[in-house]
């Protein structure tokens, strides 16, 4: 049967490499270091120049199809999934890293009908690594099918968080408490790429055996969460139960099972939505 998605797919393939290519030259001249929600929140004309190159990109072959971009939404546009065709898009996922040139930047398209992803695409493009899945279609870097790990052992288990980009004392103390508890599980160590959408590609591809974050959004990982379902894993809230894509939380793992342990050690809070109506 014919995928009638497969044009989107390759679309979006394409022109996260046209973005990659953006990034990287520049990287290669001064960056003009904007703030968003605080003044760790970074954004630069790049990232709101690669958001409007793959809107444009996207329009000219699918005008009706739907939007969430990260820049566009800080600009004001509403954080609506509906039923219609919706292109999910980090346009840096890793900004800060970006500002820094810490070599983990990428691009995150996801693509969601009637709520469902139906692909997703992340380019890590200073590693030159081009994630995809398509759903039922499995997990792929570079053409490689991926494969989370069979590491059933947390004890012997490798986990990705961040610290994210709230420097609330209460928030601070609650990743730290997590934190902690995971390593004393104790865990063979923590890492984090600096970028949800490649921590989550990490998962896929079987490095690590696990993610966890509270704070990201639903454009930082909705891509990355079919990568890692396709590559054989699951997604979870991170106080168990399903994951909620809008809600700023997401546990990935290579296993139910060790995704149920992990949660015991999480210190969960609750941020506002992606979705929440906008404060008066
Ligand atoms: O604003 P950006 O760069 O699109 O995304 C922010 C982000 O990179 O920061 C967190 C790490 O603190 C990640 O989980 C998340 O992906
Ligand atoms: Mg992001
Ligand atoms: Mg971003």
């Amino acid at each position: 049967m014919a995928d009638a998605w497969k044009e989107a797919m390759e679309l979006a393939e394409k022109t996260a490499r046209r973005a990659g290519e953006v990034v990287c030259a520049a990287l290669q001249v001064e960056r003009s270091v904007m703030t968003k929600s605080c003044s760790v929140d970074l954004v630069t004309q790049t990232d709101q120049q690669v958001e409007q190159l793959i809107i444009q990109s996207v329009r000219d072959k699918f005008p009706m199809h739907r939007f969430i971009g990260e820049e566009s939404v800080a600009a004001g546009e509403p954080c609506v999934l509906s039923d219609e065709p919706t292109w999910i898009i980090d346009p840096i996922d890793g900004t800060t890293n970006f500002v820094h040139a810490f070599p983990f930047v990428a691009i995150s398209i996801g693509f969601s009908v009637n709520k469902q992803m139906e692909f997703g695409v992340v380019f890590s493009c200073l590693e030159d690594k081009m994630y995809t899945a398509r759903r039922g279609g499995g997990a792929f870097c570079n053409g490689e099918r991926l494969q989370v790990s069979s590491q059933e052992d947390i004890q012997q288990a490798m986990v990705c968080t961040e610290f994210g980009s709230s420097r609330d004392p209460e928030v601070v103390e609650k990743i730290f408490c997590s934190l902690r508890a995971v390593l004393s599980i104790p865990t063979h160590g923590v890492r984090g790429a600096g970028t949800a959408a490649i921590n989550m590609c990490l998962v896929a591809s079987g490095c690590v055996e696990a993610y966890y974050e509270i704070g990201i959004h639903v454009w930082d990982i909705a891509a990355g969460a079919l990568l890692v379902t396709e590559a054989g894993g699951v997604l979870m809230d991170v106080q168990g139960g399903p994951v909620d894509l809008m809600s700023r939380r997401v546990l990935a793992a290579n296993s139910p099972a060790l995704a149920e342990r992990l949660l015991q050690e999480i210190h969960s809070f609750c941020p506002i939505r992606d979705d929440a109506a906008p404060s008066l």
